[in-house]
């Protein structure tokens, strides 16, 4: 299919005429341009994209969009708009027609992954063909395509989309990341309803200072929901005020989920083994299910979930009766071994406020130790490293600090970021090694956490990534003993 210029960006201001005929695809790097392509040079980090046109028209493309004109004259057209990432955005939206009917998204500091994954496995409890895409890549029924970003770049996920409503798929939850929310990255996507799980310090290097992050977030509700839409806020959250806020001077139909909640309210939370059973008040009835999954804070997700689903059309019976069933985003507080009357979690908590929810959630089983073994990775915020550290030494017995992924940074300067600030704490760069120690440490009534990398299946170490799994790890050194 093609579009003429004009198609592609409306929506983008006042354009000229580019006297330019059939625009075939679109794309921002120049060196994945193919002929008959739109160049949107876009404004990043390390360069600007202008500083490619000359490449992006030898390799065939036909017009240039971008923030302001290239020095020199590119020898093609060249259309200036106000925003050119939103207008790359909303033209890979065009070019990659058409989506799944359906999109909600969640944004927070902690929990997307969770919720994003809670959505679809409510949505396919209740027969509908689903999706979750962001950390852990794009999920369906059959299976998991892995990618490397939470919001993939526009055109990527406007591809996914699209290769997602070739299967059938219309409903699709999206984590919407602060750099993605930021980056423009979900622009050209409507919304149906909306989700803030929490907000506390992480991504400093980017956004500098969390009012630059709040704001990023906040676009979710501001720029992204369609008009009247739900938004979903966690009022537990202590930043609740701003996305309440936000929601209601943009006309959002306001949903408040927590203790102090109006639309689902948590009435009690009790353990029953690594799980809980949860008592909550929706509309006027009071409704009490086993949630499969350890903490507190996968209530608050678990219930945000609800709360989306049910926003696009799950009745409630079905929404609470898939929360009985839920299964953990990999992970999430995974239990993944029973180890001589001890338990050992690997957990993603890879900010001081998660790390710290991880350690509570886990306090009520220590009848002895609580243990952690953790490290924080490179090239990101440095600010989080002794706040962590500090969180470490207060909530655990035994700190042993390791390396997360330090990229292109010293490794050693990192943990001594974070041990500053966790007197008392084991030091073991070897992440191998250093759980070894943790699990060689372990007595009858401990608990292990072993935290930073969840999922991750890689450490990236300068700028090579070599295979490394926290879950393979625990396995081959309990095969050991
Ligand atoms: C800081 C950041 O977010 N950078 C992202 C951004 O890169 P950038 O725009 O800064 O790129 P740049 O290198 O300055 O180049 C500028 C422009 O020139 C173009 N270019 C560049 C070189 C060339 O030869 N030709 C060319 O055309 C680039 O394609 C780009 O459009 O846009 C790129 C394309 O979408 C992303 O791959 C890249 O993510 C980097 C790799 C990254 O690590 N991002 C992380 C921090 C991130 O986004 N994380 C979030 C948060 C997760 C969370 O919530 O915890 C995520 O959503 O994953
Ligand atoms: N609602 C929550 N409140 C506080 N901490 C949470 C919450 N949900 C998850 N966490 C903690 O944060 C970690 C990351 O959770 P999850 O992957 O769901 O978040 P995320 O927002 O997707 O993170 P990322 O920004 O890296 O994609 C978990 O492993 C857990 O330690
Ligand atoms: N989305 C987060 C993930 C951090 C995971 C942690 N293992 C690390 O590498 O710091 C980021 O890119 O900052
Ligand atoms: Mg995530």
């Amino acid at each position: 299919m093609s579009f003429s210029v004009t198609q592609l960006l409306e929506g983008s201001g006042a354009l000229p005429s580019s006297g330019v005929g059939a625009i075939f695809g679109v794309n921002s790097d120049s060196r994945r341009i193919e002929p008959g392509d739109v160049f949107f040079a876009l404004p990043g980090a390390h360069a600007h994209g202008n500083e490619f046109a000359a490449e992006a028209i030898a390799r065939g493309a036909l017009v240039i969009v971008t923030d302001h004109k290239p020095k020199a004259d590119p020898g093609v057209p060249v259309i200036v708009v106000e925003d050119v990432r939103a207008a790359y955005a909303r033209a890979a939206s065009r070019i990659f027609a058409p989506q799944p009917q359906i999109a909600v998204a969640v944004t927070g500091t902690n929990g997307k992954t969770s919720v994003a994954s809670f959505v679809r496995q409510i949505w396919q409890a209740s027969g509908l063909a689903a999706s979750s895409v962001g950390t852990l890549g794009v999920e369906t029924s059959w299976g998991l395509r892995s990618g490397s970003l939470t919001t993939p770049d526009s055109r990527t996920l406007h591809q996914n989309l699209r290769a997602l409503k070739a299967q059938g798929i219309d409903h699709v939850a999206i984590e919407a990341s602060s750099h993605g929310l930021e980056q423009r990255r979900l622009d050209g996507i409507h919304f149906e309803a909306a989700a803030f799980t929490n907000l506390s310090r992480d991504h400093l290097d980017y956004h500098v200072d969390m009012e630059g992050y709040r704001q990023a977030k906040l676009r979710l509700f501001t720029d992204l929901l369609v008009e009247g839409g739900p938004a979903i806020v966690n009022v537990d959250d202590p930043e609740h005020e701003a996305f309440m806020f936000a929601a209601l001077s943009h006309n959002a139909t306001l949903l408040t989920v927590g203790k102090e909640g109006a639309y689902i309210e948590i009435a009690s939370i009790e353990r029953e083994g690594y799980g809980q059973r949860v008592e909550v008040k929706h509309v006027g009835e009071t409704i009490s299910f086993h949630l499969p999954l350890t903490g507190a804070f996968q209530v608050s997700n678990a219930l945000i979930a609800a709360a989306l689903a049910m926003s696009t059309g799950v009745e409630r019976a079905a929404a609470f009766a898939a929360l009985s069933e839920l299964k953990g985003a990999k992970g999430r507080l995974e239990l993944v071994a029973e180890h001589r009357g001890s338990a050992i979690f690997v957990d993603y908590a890879h900010t001081p406020d998660a790390l710290e929810t991880a350690l509570a959630a886990l306090r009520p089983y220590v009848t002895g130790r609580l243990i952690v073994v953790f490290g924080c990775g490179g090239d990101r915020d440095k600010g989080k490293r002794p706040l962590m550290g500090a969180v470490a030494a207060m909530s655990a017995d035994l700190v042993i600090v390791t390396d997360d992924n330090p990229r292109t940074e010293d490794a050693a300067v990192i943990r001594a970021e974070v041990i500053e600030a966790a007197p008392g704490a084991r030091e073991n760069g070897d992440r191998r090694a250093a759980i070894a120690e943790g699990i060689g440490s372990l007595g009858a009534g401990d608990v292990l956490l072993i935290a930073g990398k969840g999922h991750e299946d890689y450490q990236i170490i300068g700028t090579s990534k070599t295979p490394f799994s926290d879950h393979e790890v625990i396995h081959s050194v309990l095969g050991q003993t």
